[in-house]
């Protein structure tokens, strides 16, 4: 499966409806700690947006929800994976992205055969608080020998400058948050995002 080489991932239906009509084509709504209802119309948003326009949502640990709303596709963390029920998630025909950041948690992610896999944070990341520091590029070469055909995602501390970097190493698709939300004028980043990705 071939997917697009560029996937922000955003804590917004708002960031989604910006940045789908830019061109993005795959896109992650990461909302951490809020109600089931809001998360809901968040999600019916940014899903009508992406069915608009062609585009793939992908949703964050909300396994159920993306099951009761019909979503096509979840990413999962290696915690998310103590409590979902992947059978359900595959019978409901979701297509999966996994988190992994070292060798117990590849191969755990290896033998869900998931349509992609994640490796981070590939560069510090001020996102979140997280027991790995810095990946660095050679462990992306690293993990691109061990997925197999399996798509392979760079995040963490990526920006449109460290793309070329990333993708030479290895990574099929780089995903990025705050080298976008951050920015000054998001829009004119999506859009060199986009050409960096090309
Ligand atoms: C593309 C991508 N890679 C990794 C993550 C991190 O997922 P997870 O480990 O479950 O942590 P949270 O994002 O849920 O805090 C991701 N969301 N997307
Ligand atoms: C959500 C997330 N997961 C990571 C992992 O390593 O699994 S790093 C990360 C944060 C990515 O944000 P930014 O592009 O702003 O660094
Ligand atoms: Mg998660």
């Amino acid at each position: 499966m071939t997917l697009p080489r560029f996937y922000p991932v955003f804590d917004s239906a708002d960031w989604v409806v910006r940045a789908v009509p830019l061109g993005v084509r795959l896109v992650q709504l990461r909302i951490k700690e809020r109600q089931d209802d809001d998360l809901r119309a968040e999600i019916q948003t940014a899903l009508a947006c992406c069915r608009q326009h062609g585009a793939a949502l992908v949703i964050n640990d909300h396994w159920q929800l993306a099951i009761e709303l019909g979503a096509d596709w979840l990413h999962l963390g290696q915690e998310d994976l103590d409590t979902a029920d992947i059978a359900a998630i595959r019978r409901a025909g979701l297509k999966l992205g996994v988190s992994t950041h070292d060798h117990t948690e590849l191969d755990r992610a290896l033998a869900l055969a998931p349509e992609y896999i994640a490796l981070g944070p590939v560069y510090p990341t001020i996102l979140k608080k997280m027991k790995w520091t810095e990946q660095g590029l050679d462990r992306l070469t690293e993990w691109k020998g061990l997925v197999g055909d399996i798509p392979l995602c760079a995040i963490g501390g990526m920006s449109v400058e460290r793309a070329a970097g990333a993708y030479a190493a290895g990574a099929d698709m780089v995903a990025a948050v705050t080298d976008i939300t951050l920015n000054a004028d998001p829009d004119t980043r999506i859009c060199a995002w986009l050409k960096a990705a090309a």
